[in-house]
């Protein structure tokens, strides 16, 4: 896709800047055994969030198109299904909603913690697609229990969307992760009395917070501890029934190829998290940009236009004799700007596979982290140059939007009770018939919309400098919410990036008064 795209610039930076500062779940899952979710010992993090996705997913009706990954599972009424005991739902969706946005579900988020989960723990890659929408209600139970009859998992698989080898294959896949625990199921797992396991977790294979084939050498070999397979209880040995339902051919294909395994799981797993309810549409599958602007604001200071922002180059090694410049193009088509940033920092993905490293929009690392620009040349787009090759996505530049800015002359009417005033840039000359504050609010059942509240052009143009002219909006804001800018230009919607708050504003000083024309 072409940069600047909001949702899918979002859930890109989401699925490949796992470890990155301003996104990325992986700092929940370092080790891979790691576990937040209460006190104990044997539980881990990432079998919980493959878990969770599976019985999400599992709702689903091929024939009538409902259920699926919608995170349905959040709501306490599916959590409290016999087919959904345990606590590892709540510890999984407890952190991803803080990542919630207009842009990416938490049915996105449970997706992402799946493939974040295998590919930071020695997991294939896994192709990730956004879009998915989340469920308004519970949906109709549906996930397999272990006591259940193999013909019963053939029959919940095929409702599913999966074949019986298929099946075989997802289970295995999920099953490298975690186990089966004794409070939850008690008569699969007796209490183990281990110091080093004190939640007393039968794990699937020896390997519970690694994705690796184990789970089918340690089957085929006859060495498998998993309480699904050799447990007492032979009721509950569905992974023994499923395993063996092909006569054991999918199992030892897995046992004798690591790579057949991983390559088989990345296949189906991309295929379970794009099981969606009917008419949701998912977006293509997201790439990571080789080079990609990120956290870009311009706001107008003044008599300049503030330029602030970095620049990720996927994939590259931290080489500090790397030069990348960035160039700006003005109004006229002319390039005003041409620096030398500066490397800021380093990202890792999948499980440190794979570097990005990041370069500031600054001269220096002494100066200020912003570049100053002529309101009245303005600028359209930026194009960079790394180690002498012009990254400008095959010439149709990195676009920015100079029509419509936050202008620091925003201030606090009044701290107590905290009253405040917006003013926003409109720049001469364009054909702009709306501008509002956009604030992200969440529905009843947790979904996220965004509302607007329009701002009223002014009565009389209030001239900020020689491009722009001011529309403000003062407003009162008990809850310190932040807001985007939101405007129409020439009947186009368009949004900026960067979120304000009265909390981030200076009261008003005399030396900020509105300009009148
Ligand atoms: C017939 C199908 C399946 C049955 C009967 C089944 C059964 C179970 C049971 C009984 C547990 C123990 C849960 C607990 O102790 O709280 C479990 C755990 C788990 N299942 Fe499955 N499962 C099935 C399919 C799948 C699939 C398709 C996946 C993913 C692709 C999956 C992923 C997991 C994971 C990761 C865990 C470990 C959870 C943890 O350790 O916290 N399962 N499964």
């Amino acid at each position: 896709y072409v940069w600047p795209s909001p949702q899918l610039d979002a859930l890109e930076a989401q699925r490949w800047d796992q470890d990155d500062l301003f996104s990325g779940l992986a700092g929940f899952i370092e080790p891979c055994d790691f576990f937040t979710f209460g006190d104990g010992t044997g539980r881990a993090n990432t079998a919980d969030w493959i878990r969770t996705a599976y019985h999400d997913m599992a709702t689903h009706n091929v024939e009538d198109g409902t259920g699926g990954l919608d995170a349905s599972i959040r709501f306490p009424e599916e959590q409290s299904r016999g087919e959904n005991v345990g606590t590892g739902f709540e510890n999984t969706i407890d952190p991803f909603v803080g990542f919630m946005s207009r842009h990416i579900s938490l049915a996105d988020l449970i997706a992402l913690g799946l493939i974040t989960a295998v590919e930071n723990c020695g997991g294939p890659q896994i192709d990730f697609r956004g879009g998915r929408i989340d469920a308004a209600e519970p949906n109709t139970p549906g996930v397999p229990e272990p006591t259940q009859d193999i013909d019963s998992h053939v029959a919940s698989f095929a409702r599913q969307g999966f074949t019986q080898t298929e099946m075989i294959g997802l289970v295995a896949c999920g099953h490298t992760f975690g186990g089966v625990e004794h409070q939850s199921f008690p008569n699969t797992v007796p209490d183990l009395n281990d110091p080093n396991n004190t939640l007393s977790v039968a794990h699937f294979d020896s390997t519970f917070g690694a994705f690796d084939n184990n789970v089918a050498t340690e089957y085929i070999s006859g060495t498998t501890q998993n309480p699904l397979v050799v447990g007492l209880n032979d009721t509950t040995n569905s992974d023994k029934r499923i395993f063996a339902s092909d006569g054991n051919v999918t199992m030892k294909s897995f046992a004798s190829s690591p790579e057949l395994f991983a390559s088989t799981c990345a296949t189906l797993l991309a295929r379970m998290l794009d099981t969606v309810p009917r008419g949701v549409e998912l977006t293509e599958v997201i790439k990571p940009l080789p080079v990609k602007p990120t956290q870009v604001v311009l706001l107008l200071d003044g008599d300049v236009l503030k330029l602030s922002g970095l620049v990720r180059l996927f994939n590259q090694s931290d080489d500090s004799s790397r030069s990348v410049a960035l160039l700006l193009e003005d109004h006229a088509g002319k390039t005003t700007t041409n620096v030398t940033l500066t490397q800021d920092h380093i990202s890792h993905t999948m499980g440190g596979r794979i570097q990005s490293v990041w370069y500031a929009f600054n001269e220096s690392s002494e100066g200020s982290p912003t570049l100053s620009v002529d309101p009245v040349a303005g600028i359209t787009k930026m194009r960079f140059i790394v180690d002498g090759k012009l990254e400008d996505q095959g010439g149709v530049g990195f676009a920015v939007q100079d029509g419509v800015v936050f202008s620091s002359s925003s201030c606090l009417t009044s701290n107590r009770p905290t009253t405040g005033r917006f003013d926003i840039a409109v720049r001469n000359g364009l054909n702009v018939s709306r501008v509002y504050l956009e604030q992200e609010v969440k529905d009843d059942v947790g979904r996220i919309s965004v509302q607007e509240t329009d701002v009223a052009p002014p009565v009389q143009p209030v001239a900020a400098g020689e491009a722009y002219s001011l529309w403000s909006i003062t407003f009162s804001d008990e809850n310190f919410t932040e807001y985007t800018i939101g405007a129409e230009i020439d009947g186009v919607k368009f949004s900026t990036i960067e979120k304000h708050g009265l909390g981030d504003l200076n009261l008003c000083t005399k030396s900020t008064p509105q300009r009148r024309i």
